[in-house]
C-alpha cells in the first residue's frame, strides 16, 4: 500500500506568483486546463496500491480548496485530504507533526512532492528502484546547465549507485549539474531522522534567550536539516530522469510548464487537445479548451493556448501562446501573444496584448526557465503580461510587457509598466 503526499505552502509563498495568486491559492492556478496539483494527483492515482493522497500547507480551507478536494475525491475515488500546519513548518515540518496520519494503514512507502513543479511524474520508475534496495530516501533528479543549477538543491551523486554523497541546497558556487526536482519517494523509516531534527530544535530552542521565538521547533528543513546532513551514509539515493520537468515560480513559467502539459496530453489526454472542425475555429499545435466556452469560428488558436470555462472568444482573434482565465471576453479582432488574461477581464475589438517570452535557450539542452525577479536595475524585465481579475482593456490599443492590477480600467497604450 502507498500514499502521497503534496506540499503545497501558503499564502505567504507563490509572491512571485502575484497578482494571478491573489484570486485563487497557487497550487489551484490553472496550467493546461487544469488545477496545477491535478496533474500531480493524476500521476499518484495511476501508481498500482495508491490508498490516500494527502495536501499539507498552510492555507486556510477555503471554497475553492473544499471544491477541489471534493472534486478529486470523485475523479479518482480515492481519498484526497488536506492538513494544515498551524504555522508554516518547512518542507520537513508538517511530514513529521502529520506522521500518524502518512503511516495509518502502515504504507510501504509514501511520495512526497512539491506542488510547484511541472513534470512526467515518473512515479512508478521510481517505485521500481525503491522495491530493489529499499533505501529511505529516494530522490528524482534532473540535470541543469552551470548557472541555473545554483537556483536548486544540488546533488553529487555516486555515478555506480547512484548515493547522494553530497547535497547542497542552492549554492553559491557550483557542485553539481544534478538537481532535485522536489519529487521524492520515502520509506517509513525516513521518519525517525525527521524525529532528531524535531528533537534537537526543541533542545537548542529551550537554551534560546527567547524560548518559542520563531522559527519554532516544528520547522524542520527537508533540504538543509536531512539531505544535506545525511548525505553519504547510505540513505539517500537519487533516481534520474530525463523526462520533462520545470519549477512553476511565476506566471511565465506557469505558461511554460502549460506548454510542456499540453504537449503531453497527445500521450496522457488526447481527449483534452481541441481538433479542428468543420466550422470551428482554426486550431494550430496544442490547444485546451473548456466546453463551457464560446469560440468564433474565425478566430485562430494556437499553440500552447489553454481557454477557461466560459471564455467568450469574438470572430477573427488571434491568440497563442497564452491562458485565458474563467469567464474573461476577448472582442472581434484581438490580438493576445504571450500573454495571461485574468478571471472576467475583458479585452476590446482590434486591442493588442502581447508580452515577450522567457523561455529556455533552445540550443542549450540543460536549459531550465528562469524564474528570476521581475526587475534588473531598478527596471522592468520584458517578460509575459498578465492582466489580474477583472480588468478592462479599451478598444485599439496596445499593452506590451505589463502588468495589470485586478479591477483596473485602462484608457490608453502602455509598455513595460506595471499598472497599479
Ligand atoms: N506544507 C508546507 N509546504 C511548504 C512550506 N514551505 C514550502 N512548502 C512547499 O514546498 C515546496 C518547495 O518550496 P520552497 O521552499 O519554495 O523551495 P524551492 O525554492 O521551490 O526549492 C525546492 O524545490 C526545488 C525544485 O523545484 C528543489 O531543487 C530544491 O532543492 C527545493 O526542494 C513548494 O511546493 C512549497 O509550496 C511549508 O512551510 N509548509
Amino acid at each position: 500500500m502507498l500514499k502521497a503526499v503534496i506540499l503545497i505552502g501558503g499564502p505567504q509563498k507563490g509572491t512571485r506568483f502575484r497578482p494571478l495568486s491573489f484570486e485563487v491559492p497557487k497550487p489551484l492556478f490553472p496550467v493546461a486546463g487544469v488545477p496545477m496539483i491535478q496533474h500531480h494527483i493524476e500521476a499518484c492515482a495511476q501508481v498500482p496500491g495508491m490508498q490516500e493522497i494527502l495536501l499539507i500547507g498552510f492555507y486556510q480551507p477555503d471554497e475553492a480548496l473544499t471544491q477541489f478536494l471534493e472534486a478529486a475525491q470523485q475523479e479518482f475515488n480515492l481519498p484526497v485530504r488536506y492538513l494544515q500546519e498551524f504555522a508554516p513548518l518547512g518542507t520537513g515540518g508538517g511530514l513529521y507533526h502529520f506522521r500518524d496520519q502518512i503511516l495509518a494503514g502502515a504504507p510501504e512507502a509514501f511520495f512526497v512532492l512539491n506542488a510547484d513543479v511541472c513534470s512526467d511524474f515518473p512515479l512508478s520508475a521510481m517505485l521500481e528502484a525503491h522495491r530493489r534496495q529499499r533505501h529511505p530516501f529516494l530522490l528524482l533528479g534532473t540535470t541543469a546547465n552551470r548557472t541555473q543549477s545554483l537556483n536548486y538543491g544540488c546533488i553529487v551523486e555516486n555515478p555506480q549507485t547512484h548515493e547522494v554523497l553530497h547535497y547542497v541546497e542552492k549554492p553559491s558556487t557550483f557542485i553539481s549539474d544534478i538537481i532535485n526536482c522536489g519529487i521524492y519517494l520515502f520509506s517509513p523509516e525516513a521518519l525517525k531522522p525527521l524525529r532528531d531534527v524535531f528533537q534537537r530544535n526543541q533542545q537548542d530552542g529551550q537554551l534560546e534567550e527567547s524560548p518559542g521565538s520563531w522559527p519554532g521547533a516544528g520547522t524542520i528543513r527537508l533540504e538543509q536539516d536531512v539531505f544535506s546532513a545525511l548525505a553519504g551514509q547510505g540513505q539517500i539515493y537519487v533516481h534520474l530522469t530525463d523526462g520533462i520537468w520545470s519549477q512553476i515560480k511565476s506566471a511565465g513559467s506557469a505558461l511554460y510548464a502549460s506548454r510542456l502539459y499540453l504537449g503531453r496530453y497527445q500521450i496522457t489526454h488526447p481527449e483534452r487537445l481541441a481538433r479542428h472542425t468543420p466550422g470551428g475555429p482554426r486550431i494550430r499545435g496544442n490547444v485546451y479548451i473548456h466546453p463551457t466556452a464560446k469560440v468564433a469560428p474565425s478566430a485562430v488558436l494556437g499553440p500552447n493556448v489553454s481557454i477557461g470555462k466560459g471564455v467568450t472568444i469574438g470572430e477573427g482573434v488571434r491568440l497563442r501562446e497564452s491562458i485565458v482565465l474563467h469567464g474573461a471576453t476577448l472582442q472581434e479582432h484581438t490580438c493576445v501573444l504571450h500573454s495571461i488574461v485574468g478571471w472576467g477581464s475583458t479585452v476590446g475589438r482590434w486591442a493588442r496584448v502581447e508580452g515577450t517570452p522567457n523561455d529556455p535557450n533552445p540550443n542549450d539542452p540543460r536549459a531550465r526557465m528562469d524564474s528570476e525577479s521581475l526587475f534588473k536595475d531598478g527596471k522592468l524585465l520584458p517578460a509575459i503580461t498578465i492582466l489580474g481579475c477583472r480588468v478592462r482593456i479599451p478598444a485599439e490599443v496596445l499593452i506590451l510587457n505589463s502588468i495589470v492590477l485586478p479591477h483596473k480600467e485602462l484608457s490608453r497604450s502602455f509598455t513595460n509598466q506595471i499598472i497599479l
